[in-house]
Protein backbone atom coordinates (compact mmCIF):
# COMPACT_ATOMS: atom_id res chain seq x y z
CA UNK A 1 0.00 0.00 0.00
CA UNK A 2 1.50 3.52 -0.89
CA UNK A 3 2.04 6.19 1.65
CA UNK A 4 2.02 9.69 1.14
CA UNK A 5 5.44 11.52 3.03
CA UNK A 6 4.31 15.61 3.52
CA UNK A 7 6.89 17.74 5.17
CA UNK A 8 5.86 21.22 6.33
CA UNK A 9 8.11 23.54 4.44
CA UNK A 10 6.14 27.00 4.39
CA UNK A 11 4.44 29.31 2.55
CA UNK A 12 3.22 27.94 -1.38
CA UNK A 13 3.49 29.89 -4.37
CA UNK A 14 1.97 28.87 -7.91
CA UNK A 15 -1.33 27.39 -9.59
CA UNK A 16 -2.90 24.00 -9.22
CA UNK A 17 -5.29 23.22 -12.16
CA UNK A 18 -8.47 21.93 -10.58
CA UNK A 19 -9.60 18.76 -12.36
CA UNK A 20 -13.16 17.73 -13.54
CA UNK A 21 -15.88 16.61 -10.29
CA UNK A 22 -15.74 13.11 -9.66
CA UNK A 23 -18.95 13.53 -8.34
CA UNK A 24 -20.63 14.51 -11.43
CA UNK A 25 -18.47 12.16 -13.75
CA UNK A 26 -20.16 9.43 -11.23
CA UNK A 27 -23.53 10.62 -12.41
CA UNK A 28 -22.79 11.11 -15.66
CA UNK A 29 -21.10 7.89 -16.82
CA UNK A 30 -24.26 6.02 -15.43
CA UNK A 31 -26.62 8.47 -17.80
CA UNK A 32 -24.99 6.86 -21.07
CA UNK A 33 -27.47 3.95 -20.58
CA UNK A 34 -30.37 6.30 -20.95
CA UNK A 35 -29.42 6.14 -25.01
CA UNK A 36 -28.14 3.77 -27.53
CA UNK A 37 -26.12 6.52 -28.73
CA UNK A 38 -22.85 7.12 -27.69
CA UNK A 39 -22.00 9.39 -25.07
CA UNK A 40 -18.53 11.72 -24.49
CA UNK A 41 -17.34 13.51 -21.47
CA UNK A 42 -14.77 15.47 -21.51
CA UNK A 43 -12.67 17.34 -18.74
CA UNK A 44 -13.19 14.14 -16.76
CA UNK A 45 -11.09 13.43 -13.98
CA UNK A 46 -8.10 10.65 -13.48
CA UNK A 47 -9.27 8.89 -10.45
CA UNK A 48 -9.80 5.30 -9.15
CA UNK A 49 -13.60 6.07 -8.61
CA UNK A 50 -13.92 6.41 -12.40
CA UNK A 51 -11.86 3.21 -13.03
CA UNK A 52 -14.53 1.50 -10.81
CA UNK A 53 -17.63 3.42 -12.51
CA UNK A 54 -16.14 2.07 -16.40
CA UNK A 55 -15.48 -1.53 -15.05
CA UNK A 56 -19.46 -1.37 -13.58
CA UNK A 57 -20.50 -0.06 -17.09
CA UNK A 58 -18.00 -2.88 -18.68
CA UNK A 59 -19.58 -5.45 -16.98
CA UNK A 60 -23.11 -4.34 -18.31
CA UNK A 61 -21.83 -4.69 -21.88
CA UNK A 62 -21.16 -0.69 -22.18
CA UNK A 63 -18.26 0.43 -24.20
CA UNK A 64 -16.03 2.72 -22.17
CA UNK A 65 -12.64 4.12 -23.78
CA UNK A 66 -10.89 6.16 -22.56
CA UNK A 67 -8.50 8.94 -24.51
CA UNK A 68 -6.21 11.48 -23.91
CA UNK A 69 -4.84 10.02 -20.45
CA UNK A 70 -8.74 9.68 -19.21
CA UNK A 71 -9.84 13.19 -19.75
CA UNK A 72 -12.00 12.04 -22.37
CA UNK A 73 -14.42 8.99 -21.55
CA UNK A 74 -16.15 7.85 -24.84
CA UNK A 75 -19.35 5.53 -23.70
CA UNK A 76 -21.74 3.78 -25.76
CA UNK A 77 -24.14 1.25 -24.76
CA UNK A 78 -25.78 0.23 -27.44
CA UNK A 79 -25.43 -3.25 -27.48
CA UNK A 80 -25.83 -4.12 -23.45
CA UNK A 81 -26.07 -7.57 -22.48
CA UNK A 82 -27.01 -7.30 -18.58
CA UNK A 83 -29.16 -5.15 -16.64
CA UNK A 84 -27.65 -6.93 -13.19
CA UNK A 85 -24.93 -4.87 -11.20
CA UNK A 86 -22.94 -7.34 -9.49
CA UNK A 87 -22.31 -6.65 -5.63
CA UNK A 88 -18.09 -7.19 -6.08
CA UNK A 89 -18.34 -4.18 -8.58
CA UNK A 90 -21.07 -2.06 -6.24
CA UNK A 91 -19.89 -3.08 -2.74
CA UNK A 92 -16.44 -0.95 -3.85
CA UNK A 93 -18.19 2.25 -4.73
CA UNK A 94 -21.43 3.51 -3.44
CA UNK A 95 -22.22 5.89 -6.39
CA UNK A 96 -22.81 2.89 -8.57
CA UNK A 97 -26.19 2.76 -7.33
CA UNK A 98 -26.89 5.34 -9.70
CA UNK A 99 -26.89 2.92 -12.31
CA UNK A 100 -30.51 2.03 -10.83
CA UNK A 101 -32.37 4.64 -12.59
CA UNK A 102 -30.93 4.63 -16.13
CA UNK A 103 -30.86 0.46 -16.24
CA UNK A 104 -34.85 0.70 -15.24
CA UNK A 105 -36.07 3.78 -17.21
CA UNK A 106 -34.28 2.23 -20.32
CA UNK A 107 -35.07 -1.45 -20.22
CA UNK A 108 -38.17 -1.60 -18.01
CA UNK A 109 -36.12 -3.77 -15.13
CA UNK A 110 -32.86 -4.10 -13.28
CA UNK A 111 -31.03 -5.61 -10.65
CA UNK A 112 -28.06 -3.66 -8.69
CA UNK A 113 -27.12 -4.55 -5.82
CA UNK A 114 -27.19 -2.37 -2.61
CA UNK A 115 -24.04 -0.97 -1.86
CA UNK A 116 -23.99 -1.36 1.88
CA UNK A 117 -22.93 1.71 4.44
CA UNK A 118 -19.41 2.97 4.83
CA UNK A 119 -17.00 4.44 7.01
CA UNK A 120 -18.74 7.84 6.86
CA UNK A 121 -21.90 6.62 7.75
CA UNK A 122 -24.67 4.32 7.17
CA UNK A 123 -26.16 5.21 4.07
CA UNK A 124 -29.09 3.96 3.33
CA UNK A 125 -30.90 4.27 -0.21
CA UNK A 126 -34.46 4.12 0.63
CA UNK A 127 -35.04 7.83 -1.08
CA UNK A 128 -33.43 6.36 -4.45
CA UNK A 129 -36.16 3.77 -4.53
CA UNK A 130 -39.09 5.68 -3.16
CA UNK A 131 -38.92 8.11 -5.92
CA UNK A 132 -38.37 5.18 -8.58
CA UNK A 133 -41.43 4.23 -6.71
CA UNK A 134 -43.34 7.60 -7.34
CA UNK A 135 -42.71 6.22 -10.99
CA UNK A 136 -44.24 2.83 -10.91
CA UNK A 137 -41.49 1.09 -9.96
CA UNK A 138 -42.02 -2.33 -8.46
CA UNK A 139 -39.69 -3.41 -6.39
CA UNK A 140 -38.08 -5.86 -4.45
CA UNK A 141 -35.10 -6.53 -2.14
CA UNK A 142 -33.53 -9.98 -2.41
CA UNK A 143 -30.75 -11.41 -1.45
CA UNK A 144 -28.90 -7.85 -1.32
CA UNK A 145 -30.17 -7.26 -4.44
CA UNK A 146 -32.79 -4.56 -5.49
CA UNK A 147 -34.99 -6.59 -8.14
CA UNK A 148 -36.54 -3.57 -10.09
CA UNK A 149 -39.23 -3.51 -12.58
CA UNK A 150 -41.51 -1.23 -14.33
CA UNK A 151 -43.70 -3.14 -16.74
CA UNK A 152 -44.84 -1.20 -19.80
CA UNK A 153 -42.38 1.59 -18.56
CA UNK A 154 -41.85 4.44 -15.80
CA UNK A 155 -44.49 6.84 -15.48
CA UNK A 156 -44.41 10.58 -14.17
CA UNK A 157 -44.93 11.12 -10.46
CA UNK A 158 -44.54 14.03 -8.36
CA UNK A 159 -42.36 12.86 -5.18
CA UNK A 160 -41.14 14.83 -2.03
CA UNK A 161 -37.62 14.15 -0.80
CA UNK A 162 -37.75 13.29 3.41
CA UNK A 163 -34.18 14.83 3.30
CA UNK A 164 -32.42 16.30 0.60
CA UNK A 165 -30.04 13.59 -1.29
CA UNK A 166 -27.98 13.95 -3.98
CA UNK A 167 -27.38 10.52 -5.26
CA UNK A 168 -31.34 10.20 -4.91
CA UNK A 169 -31.78 13.48 -6.87
CA UNK A 170 -29.85 12.26 -9.72
CA UNK A 171 -31.24 8.45 -10.02
CA UNK A 172 -35.00 9.85 -10.16
CA UNK A 173 -33.59 12.85 -12.40
CA UNK A 174 -31.99 10.33 -14.98
CA UNK A 175 -35.08 7.92 -14.48
CA UNK A 176 -37.89 10.40 -15.17
CA UNK A 177 -35.88 11.54 -18.71
CA UNK A 178 -37.99 8.77 -20.42
CA UNK A 179 -40.94 8.09 -18.10
CA UNK A 180 -44.24 9.13 -19.41
CA UNK A 181 -45.45 12.34 -18.87
CA UNK A 182 -44.67 14.30 -16.21
CA UNK A 183 -42.55 14.04 -13.10
CA UNK A 184 -41.93 16.82 -10.36
CA UNK A 185 -39.26 16.04 -8.00
CA UNK A 186 -39.61 18.35 -4.23
CA UNK A 187 -37.01 19.27 -2.21
CA UNK A 188 -34.37 18.12 -4.72
CA UNK A 189 -30.76 18.69 -4.43
CA UNK A 190 -29.22 21.85 -5.60
CA UNK A 191 -25.57 20.82 -5.98
CA UNK A 192 -23.59 22.13 -8.87
CA UNK A 193 -23.41 18.35 -10.22
CA UNK A 194 -27.13 18.27 -10.45
CA UNK A 195 -27.33 21.50 -12.86
CA UNK A 196 -23.91 19.30 -14.52
CA UNK A 197 -26.39 16.37 -14.82
CA UNK A 198 -29.46 18.40 -15.86
CA UNK A 199 -27.32 19.93 -18.58
CA UNK A 200 -25.95 17.02 -20.00
CA UNK A 201 -29.43 15.58 -20.07
CA UNK A 202 -31.02 17.86 -21.80
CA UNK A 203 -28.42 17.60 -24.43
CA UNK A 204 -29.23 14.23 -24.96
CA UNK A 205 -32.72 15.70 -25.68
CA UNK A 206 -34.23 15.40 -22.08
CA UNK A 207 -36.81 17.88 -20.73
CA UNK A 208 -35.96 19.35 -17.73
CA UNK A 209 -36.78 22.83 -15.73
CA UNK A 210 -35.79 23.98 -12.41
CA UNK A 211 -32.25 22.01 -11.70
CA UNK A 212 -30.46 24.29 -9.42
CA UNK A 213 -33.98 25.35 -7.66
CA UNK A 214 -35.16 22.67 -4.84
CA UNK A 215 -38.32 21.79 -7.35
CA UNK A 216 -37.26 19.87 -10.86
CA UNK A 217 -40.03 19.22 -13.33
CA UNK A 218 -39.17 16.64 -15.89
CA UNK A 219 -41.16 15.93 -19.07
CA UNK A 220 -40.21 12.02 -20.39
CA UNK A 221 -39.32 11.79 -23.54
CA UNK A 222 -39.51 8.71 -25.98
CA UNK A 223 -35.86 8.80 -26.28
CA UNK A 224 -32.45 10.16 -25.82
CA UNK A 225 -29.89 10.76 -28.07
CA UNK A 226 -25.99 11.13 -27.99
CA UNK A 227 -23.91 14.28 -26.82
CA UNK A 228 -20.68 15.49 -25.79
CA UNK A 229 -20.63 17.40 -22.17
CA UNK A 230 -17.37 18.86 -20.16
CA UNK A 231 -17.46 17.78 -16.72
CA UNK A 232 -18.16 20.34 -14.22
CA UNK A 233 -14.80 22.01 -12.41
CA UNK A 234 -14.59 19.39 -9.08
CA UNK A 235 -15.54 22.14 -6.68
CA UNK A 236 -14.08 20.46 -3.41
CA UNK A 237 -10.79 19.50 -4.90
CA UNK A 238 -10.76 23.05 -5.69
CA UNK A 239 -11.59 23.91 -1.71
CA UNK A 240 -9.67 21.87 -0.64
CA UNK A 241 -6.60 22.88 -2.52
CA UNK A 242 -7.67 26.85 -1.55
CA UNK A 243 -6.86 25.63 1.83
CA UNK A 244 -3.13 25.06 1.56
CA UNK A 245 -2.15 28.77 1.62
CA UNK A 246 -4.48 29.34 3.74
CA UNK A 247 -2.87 26.52 6.03
CA UNK A 248 0.79 27.13 5.45
CA UNK A 249 0.90 31.22 3.77
CA UNK A 250 1.82 32.38 0.34
CA UNK A 251 -0.19 32.45 -2.69
CA UNK A 252 -1.52 30.01 -4.41
CA UNK A 253 -4.40 29.92 -7.73
CA UNK A 254 -6.47 27.45 -8.41
CA UNK A 255 -6.86 27.35 -12.39
CA UNK A 256 -10.54 26.53 -13.27
CA UNK A 257 -11.92 27.47 -9.97
CA UNK A 258 -15.18 29.96 -9.37
CA UNK A 259 -16.91 31.69 -6.27
CA UNK A 260 -20.36 30.45 -7.06
CA UNK A 261 -19.47 26.56 -6.98
CA UNK A 262 -18.23 27.36 -3.41
CA UNK A 263 -19.86 30.87 -1.72
CA UNK A 264 -20.35 29.56 1.45
CA UNK A 265 -16.76 27.95 1.86
CA UNK A 266 -15.44 31.28 0.73
CA UNK A 267 -17.29 33.06 3.18
CA UNK A 268 -15.82 30.85 6.05
CA UNK A 269 -12.18 31.67 4.42
CA UNK A 270 -12.97 35.52 4.72
CA UNK A 271 -13.70 34.91 7.76
CA UNK A 272 -11.16 33.30 8.80
CA UNK A 273 -8.61 35.89 7.68
CA UNK A 274 -7.97 34.58 3.75
CA UNK A 275 -8.69 36.32 0.91
CA UNK A 276 -10.23 34.63 -2.22
CA UNK A 277 -9.89 36.67 -5.24
CA UNK A 278 -11.79 35.55 -8.56
CA UNK A 279 -10.01 36.03 -11.93
CA UNK A 280 -10.15 35.06 -15.45
CA UNK A 281 -7.98 32.05 -14.88
CA UNK A 282 -9.64 30.75 -11.43
CA UNK A 283 -8.78 31.63 -7.68
CA UNK A 284 -6.33 33.23 -6.13
CA UNK A 285 -5.88 32.66 -2.14
CA UNK A 286 -3.66 34.14 0.37
CA UNK A 287 -4.05 34.81 3.47
CA UNK A 288 -4.66 38.06 4.48
CA UNK A 289 -2.21 39.45 7.20
CA UNK A 290 -0.51 36.49 8.42
CA UNK A 291 -3.05 35.06 10.73
CA UNK A 292 -5.91 32.80 11.04
CA UNK A 293 -8.85 32.98 13.32
CA UNK A 294 -11.10 30.47 14.17
CA UNK A 295 -14.61 30.43 12.83
CA UNK A 296 -17.89 27.96 13.63
CA UNK A 297 -18.88 26.02 10.37
CA UNK A 298 -21.95 23.65 10.07
CA UNK A 299 -22.63 21.84 7.42
CA UNK A 300 -25.26 21.94 4.86
CA UNK A 301 -26.98 20.53 1.94
CA UNK A 302 -25.68 23.39 -1.32
CA UNK A 303 -25.47 25.97 -1.08
CA UNK A 304 -24.74 25.56 2.29
CA UNK A 305 -20.64 24.76 3.46
CA UNK A 306 -20.15 21.15 1.75
CA UNK A 307 -20.04 18.19 4.11
CA UNK A 308 -17.02 16.96 1.56
CA UNK A 309 -14.78 19.63 3.09
CA UNK A 310 -15.56 19.59 6.39
CA UNK A 311 -12.44 17.65 7.42
CA UNK A 312 -10.38 19.90 5.02
CA UNK A 313 -11.42 22.90 7.00
CA UNK A 314 -10.80 21.28 10.47
CA UNK A 315 -7.02 21.14 9.51
CA UNK A 316 -6.94 24.80 9.11
CA UNK A 317 -8.69 25.49 12.58
CA UNK A 318 -6.22 23.56 14.33
CA UNK A 319 -3.85 26.43 14.31
CA UNK A 320 -6.24 29.00 14.33
CA UNK A 321 -6.23 31.55 17.16
CA UNK A 322 -9.05 30.41 19.07
CA UNK A 323 -11.45 27.93 19.50
CA UNK A 324 -13.87 27.04 16.78
CA UNK A 325 -16.55 24.01 16.41
CA UNK A 326 -17.53 22.04 12.99
CA UNK A 327 -20.95 21.26 13.48
CA UNK A 328 -21.42 17.65 10.65
CA UNK A 329 -25.21 17.52 10.15
CA UNK A 330 -25.06 15.23 6.84
CA UNK A 331 -22.99 12.28 7.82
CA UNK A 332 -23.47 10.35 11.24
CA UNK A 333 -19.57 9.48 11.54
CA UNK A 334 -17.45 12.16 9.66
CA UNK A 335 -14.91 12.97 12.03
CA UNK A 336 -12.32 10.37 11.65
CA UNK A 337 -10.18 12.12 11.28
CA UNK A 338 -10.37 14.26 14.42
CA UNK A 339 -8.19 11.55 16.40
CA UNK A 340 -5.45 11.51 13.47
CA UNK A 341 -5.03 15.59 13.70
CA UNK A 342 -4.56 15.03 17.85
CA UNK A 343 -2.02 12.18 16.84
CA UNK A 344 -0.11 15.36 15.39
CA UNK A 345 -0.77 18.11 18.16
CA UNK A 346 -4.04 19.24 17.57
CA UNK A 347 -6.83 19.96 20.56
CA UNK A 348 -9.88 18.40 19.39
CA UNK A 349 -13.26 17.49 21.18
CA UNK A 350 -15.71 15.82 19.55
CA UNK A 351 -19.42 14.84 21.11
CA UNK A 352 -22.07 13.53 18.97
CA UNK A 353 -21.89 15.87 15.60
CA UNK A 354 -19.79 18.35 16.89
CA UNK A 355 -15.84 18.97 17.10
CA UNK A 356 -15.12 21.69 19.10
CA UNK A 357 -11.36 22.75 17.94
CA UNK A 358 -8.80 24.88 20.52
CA UNK A 359 -6.00 26.40 18.03
CA UNK A 360 -2.74 25.40 18.93
CA UNK A 361 0.09 27.53 18.25
CA UNK A 362 1.91 24.72 15.98
CA UNK A 363 1.39 20.56 14.46
CA UNK A 364 3.70 17.89 14.75
CA UNK A 365 4.22 15.35 11.77
CA UNK A 366 3.52 11.84 12.89
CA UNK A 367 2.13 9.28 11.54
CA UNK A 368 -0.91 8.71 10.22
CA UNK A 369 -3.82 6.56 9.11
CA UNK A 370 -6.27 7.67 6.13
CA UNK A 371 -9.62 6.57 6.95
CA UNK A 372 -11.51 7.89 4.03
CA UNK A 373 -11.47 10.28 1.13
CA UNK A 374 -11.64 13.23 2.85
CA UNK A 375 -10.12 12.87 6.00
CA UNK A 376 -7.19 11.22 4.23
CA UNK A 377 -6.29 15.08 2.44
CA UNK A 378 -7.01 16.96 5.83
CA UNK A 379 -3.96 14.40 6.93
CA UNK A 380 -2.31 16.15 4.03
CA UNK A 381 -2.91 19.60 4.56
CA UNK A 382 -1.96 19.20 8.44
CA UNK A 383 1.52 17.96 7.34
CA UNK A 384 2.08 21.11 4.98
CA UNK A 385 1.61 23.17 8.53
CA UNK A 386 3.32 21.00 10.45
CA UNK A 387 7.24 20.99 12.04
CA UNK A 388 8.78 17.48 11.07
CA UNK A 389 7.58 14.73 8.69
CA UNK A 390 3.69 13.21 8.50
CA UNK A 391 3.72 9.75 7.10
CA UNK A 392 -0.21 9.34 5.85
CA UNK A 393 -0.53 5.79 5.25
CA UNK A 394 -4.07 3.84 2.97
CA UNK A 395 -3.58 6.87 0.56
CA UNK A 396 -5.85 4.26 -1.86
CA UNK A 397 -8.75 6.27 -0.36
CA UNK A 398 -7.11 9.54 -1.66
CA UNK A 399 -6.48 8.73 -4.59
CA UNK A 400 -10.58 7.99 -5.33
CA UNK A 401 -11.13 11.31 -5.68
CA UNK A 402 -7.71 13.42 -5.78
CA UNK A 403 -5.84 13.46 -9.44
CA UNK A 404 -1.92 13.44 -8.65
CA UNK A 405 -1.92 15.14 -5.21
CA UNK A 406 1.51 14.84 -4.83
CA UNK A 407 2.32 16.19 -8.14
CA UNK A 408 -0.12 19.50 -7.51
CA UNK A 409 1.68 20.46 -4.31
CA UNK A 410 4.88 19.55 -5.42
CA UNK A 411 4.05 22.04 -8.06
CA UNK A 412 3.61 24.96 -5.58
CA UNK A 413 6.39 24.46 -3.65
CA UNK A 414 5.18 21.57 -0.85
CA UNK A 415 7.52 18.92 0.16
CA UNK A 416 5.56 15.69 -0.44
CA UNK A 417 6.32 12.32 -2.16
CA UNK A 418 4.52 9.29 -2.70
CA UNK A 419 6.11 5.79 -1.48
CA UNK A 420 4.87 2.42 -3.01
CA UNK A 421 4.13 0.03 -0.60
CA UNK A 422 4.42 -3.88 -1.05
C1 LIG B 1 -20.78 10.35 -5.39
C2 LIG B 1 -21.33 11.53 -4.71
O1 LIG B 1 -21.89 12.42 -5.34
N1 LIG B 1 -21.15 11.61 -3.41
C3 LIG B 1 -21.61 12.78 -2.67
C4 LIG B 1 -23.09 12.63 -2.40
O2 LIG B 1 -23.27 11.42 -1.69
P1 LIG B 1 -24.73 10.82 -1.54
O3 LIG B 1 -25.50 11.10 -2.77
O4 LIG B 1 -24.56 9.41 -1.12
O5 LIG B 1 -25.26 11.69 -0.33
P2 LIG B 1 -26.75 12.10 -0.04
O6 LIG B 1 -26.97 13.51 -0.37
O7 LIG B 1 -27.68 11.10 -0.64
O8 LIG B 1 -26.80 11.92 1.55
C5 LIG B 1 -27.31 12.93 2.41
C6 LIG B 1 -27.90 12.26 3.63
O9 LIG B 1 -29.08 11.58 3.25
C7 LIG B 1 -29.07 10.25 3.74
N2 LIG B 1 -29.79 9.41 2.77
C8 LIG B 1 -29.44 9.45 1.46
C9 LIG B 1 -30.10 8.68 0.53
C10 LIG B 1 -31.16 7.85 0.98
O10 LIG B 1 -31.79 7.12 0.21
N3 LIG B 1 -31.48 7.85 2.30
C11 LIG B 1 -30.82 8.62 3.22
O11 LIG B 1 -31.15 8.58 4.41
C12 LIG B 1 -27.57 9.91 3.83
O12 LIG B 1 -27.33 8.83 4.71
C13 LIG B 1 -27.00 11.22 4.31
O13 LIG B 1 -27.13 11.30 5.70
O14 LIG B 1 -23.54 13.75 -1.64
C14 LIG B 1 -22.92 13.86 -0.35
C15 LIG B 1 -23.56 15.03 0.38
O15 LIG B 1 -23.23 16.21 -0.25
C16 LIG B 1 -21.42 14.02 -0.51
O16 LIG B 1 -20.82 13.97 0.76
C17 LIG B 1 -20.84 12.90 -1.37
O17 LIG B 1 -19.49 13.19 -1.68
C1 LIG C 1 -18.18 10.95 0.43
C2 LIG C 1 -17.63 11.12 -0.79
O1 LIG C 1 -17.80 10.30 -1.84
P1 LIG C 1 -18.77 9.03 -1.99
O2 LIG C 1 -20.17 9.51 -1.90
O3 LIG C 1 -18.45 8.50 -3.35
O4 LIG C 1 -18.43 8.06 -0.88
C3 LIG C 1 -16.77 12.29 -1.09
O5 LIG C 1 -16.53 12.54 -2.29
O6 LIG C 1 -16.31 12.96 -0.15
Amino acid sequence: MDSIIVTGNGPLSGTIPIAGAKNACLTLMPATLLSDEPLTLTNAPRLSDIRTMSALLGSLGAEVSTLQGGQVIAMSSHALTSQRAEYDIVRKMRASILVLGPLLARFGHAEVSLPGGCAIGARPVDLHLKALEAMGAQLDLREGYVHAKAPGGLKGGTYEFPIVSVGATENALMAATLAKGTTVLKNAAREPEIVDLATCLRRMGAQIEGDGTSTITIEGVERLHGATHPVVTDRIELGTYMLAPAICGGEVTCLGGRIDLLQAFCEKLDAAGVSVTETGQGLTVARKNGDIRAVDVATEPFPGFPTDLQAQFMALMCTADGTSTLEENIFENRFMHAPELIRMGADIDVHGGVATVKGVARLKGAPVMATDLRASVSLILAGLAAEGETIVNRVYHLDRGYEHVEDKLSAVGAKIERVSGQ
